[in-house]
């Protein structure tokens, strides 16, 4: 904590063009060095090997991204005159800038722990912060080779530091540390309480998220049944965005679901060395959790689309239909394999279970009738909703946030490099009012 402040004092005085030109180098060196991290992604966390990929280089984007988008507003701040506010003489200039506010704590989930270190990495940094960041004991080295990049790009000394170990055990320290001036997590219910115990500073929190998707009576339901699989099941549902809840009108509930089973059918399930489709879930714990789930839904009668299956951390996908709300499942994240379908009578009806929810991140409504899907969308109580397509948190620019228990602030680009200053005011006061001529 100590070596992050100094580190700080000295990067703050890095001019802006600096700081962008070392992000843009670590994107290029994290960008050569895909294939080795991509290699302990799939170790780690069991992400199939073509997706590992994707995430190291989506994450090489994102932080050149960064580095250009605060080129532009982070150069940019305001100047007010005061004789546009009642009573007062054009006698004050006030200058505002963003300035950065210190050391940002940065911890990343299991699911995505490069792309979701990075995605608070850049913007600190591009906006004059250092970081600790603590990776996901699962992740943790992904994690530590992708910093390992911006050590080689020549970022200095202490301003970024990787402080491994489990998060039930050294979490405490970092979250209450008065070191620490912005806290950005990503993860579950922990985010919670973190919220409850961290100081007076700035918090940006993602947390989990129940996906609603309603599916209405003029839907195309290719591009439907297309979207609930890779929206529901790719890397086997552990995806704070992945579809989970379907709520289907009754009317095309058949016709959807033979297509959903049919694309279901042919998904790979496997390692993810093999490029898997469906790959073990995280761990043990997590694969009995999602069991129990699934023996809930059974006990209280859901219909299963295919049979369970389980072999160790290994859960095969099972869509099950007929969900009622007296189900577990109808309300808790599974984070796996597993999505359940309600059938439903109305719009209202679906509009009600999404909103009913704690969670509130994203949802997506099928429909080929666009008044009536944003007045869906406008009755939804989400950060996002998609039209006729899954929930997603790219393009990596977008404004991504949840409502209720799925978080505080918004990330995306944009937003993450604002989140990570605060404005400061220098005000000129004249001795006498002032009145441009030209
Ligand atoms: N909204 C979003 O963008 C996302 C949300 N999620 C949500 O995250 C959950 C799954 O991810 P998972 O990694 O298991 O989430 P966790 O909340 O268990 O862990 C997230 C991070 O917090 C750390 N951590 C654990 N306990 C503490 C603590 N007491 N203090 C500080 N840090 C702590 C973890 O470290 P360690 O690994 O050492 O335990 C990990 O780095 C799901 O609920 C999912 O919906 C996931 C991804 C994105
Ligand atoms: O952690 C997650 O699950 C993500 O924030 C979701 O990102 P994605 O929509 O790009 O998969």
């Amino acid at each position: 904590m100590e070596i992050a402040k100094i580190a700080q004092k000295a990067w703050a005085k890095t001019p802006l063009w600096k700081r962008a030109e070392l992000l843009h180098k670590a994107a290029a060196i994290l960008k050569e060095h895909k294939s080795p991290i991509a290699d302990c992604l799939v170790k780690e966390i069991a992400k199939p090997a073509k997706d590992s990929v994707t995430e190291v280089v989506r994450s090489g984007d994102l932080i050149s991204y960064c580095a250009e988008e605060g080129v532009r507003i982070l150069g940019q701040g305001t100047f007010l005159v005061s004789d546009s506010f009642p009573g007062n003489e054009r006698t004050k200039y006030c200058l505002t800038s963003k300035i950065p506010l210190g050391v940002v704590l940065a911890i990343p989930p299991f699911n995505y722990p490069v792309n979701l270190a990075v995605s608070k990495i850049a913007p600190a940094l591009i906006a004059g912060n250092s970081l600790v960041l603590k990776p996901p004991t699962q992740g943790a080295v992904s994690c530590l080779h992708m910093v390992h990049c911006f050590h080689l790009a020549g970022f200095p000394k202490g301003l970024i530091s990787c402080v491994t170990g489990k998060g039930s055990e050294i979490g405490d320290f970092l979250t209450m540390h008065p070191g620490v001036n912005c806290i950005s997590f990503t993860g579950g219910d922990t985010g919670i309480s973190i919220s409850k115990k961290a100081g007076m500073i700035p918090l940006q929190m993602e947390l989990g998220g129940k996906d609603a998707c309603i599916v209405l009576e003029d839907a195309d339901l290719d591009l439907a049944a297309a979207n609930i699989v890779k929206g529901g099941l790719s890397y086997s549902g552990q995806r704070c965005t992945a579809v989970k809840i379907v709520l289907v009108m009754e009317s095309v509930a058949d016709a959807l679901m033979e297509k959903v089973n049919a694309k279901v059918a042919k998904l790979t399930v496997g390692p993810p060395e093999d490029n898997c489709d469906i790959t073990p879930v995280v761990s043990e714990s997590s694969a009995n959790f999602i069991e129990g789930l699934v023996m809930d839904a059974k006990e209280k009668g859901a219909t299963f689309c295919q049979p369970y299956k389980r072999e160790g951390n290994l859960i095969w996908p099972l869509l099950l239909d007929n969900v009622r709300p007296d189900m577990r499942i109808a309300w808790e994240e599974p984070f796996g394999p597993v999505l359940p379908v309600v059938r439903i009578g109305s719009v209202e009806e679906g509009i009600h279970h999404c909103n009913a929810s704690n969670f509130g991140l994203q949802g997506c409504i099928f429909t080929k009738d666009i008044n009536k899907a944003m007045i869906i969308s406008d009755a939804m109580e989400t950060g996002t909703v998609q039209i006729n397509s899954a929930p997603a948190r790219g393009p990596d620019h977008f404004p991504f946030q949840g409502i209720k228990d799925s978080g505080i602030g918004s990330q995306g680009i944009t937003n993450s490099i604002n989140m990570m200053v605060k404005v400061k005011s220098t005000v000129i006061n004249l001795p006498s009012p002032s009145y441009t001529m030209g």
